[in-house]
């Protein structure tokens, strides 16, 4: 079994996509192992996206995720990482397949609705981070 950190970020809340996305999850076999709605800090926030620390759309990125409440989820299944990353779909919704969670939900990169680990060290790090 393997955990995995996903957080609907404030676009997902504020299209109330909130149920459906968690039915996608229950509905594909994840337990959920702790979740909330929380507004993120800014410090938190730039932590987790430090590796974009250089790019243009840093600053935009962080208001973003703080622009309201997001929640935050720890998610178990049986490869639990990679199976989150595919139902969730490329960064940017545009190039996204259709039946993912960015691709019906989402419109740019920077409004793409649900973050997720990419790999175990991340998820270890990021659950950490949103929960302690
Ligand atoms: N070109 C872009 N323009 C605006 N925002 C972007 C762009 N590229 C990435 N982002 C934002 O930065 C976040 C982190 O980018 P990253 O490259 O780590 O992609 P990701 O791993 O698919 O996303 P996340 O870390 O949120 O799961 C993206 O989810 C998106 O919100």
């Amino acid at each position: 079994m393997e955990e995995t950190l996903v957080i609907i970020k404030p676009d997902g809340v504020r299209q109330k996509a909130v149920g459906e996305i968690i039915a996608r999850f229950e509905r594909r076999g994840f337990e959920i192992k702790a979740m909330k709605q929380t507004v993120l800090e800014e410090a938190v926030v730039m932590e987790h996206y430090a590796h974009l620390k250089e790019k243009p759309f840093f600053r935009e990125v962080v208001y973003f995720m703080i622009s309201g409440p997001v929640v935050c989820m720890i998610l178990e299944a049986e490869h639990g990482i990679a199976s989150v990353r595919q139902m969730v779909g490329a960064t940017n919704p545009q190039e996204a397949l259709p039946g993912t969670i960015r691709a019906d939900y989402g419109f740019i990169s920077g409004s793409n609705v649900i973050h997720a680990s990419d790999c175990p060290e991340a998820a270890e790090i990021e659950i950490k981070r949103f929960f302690g």
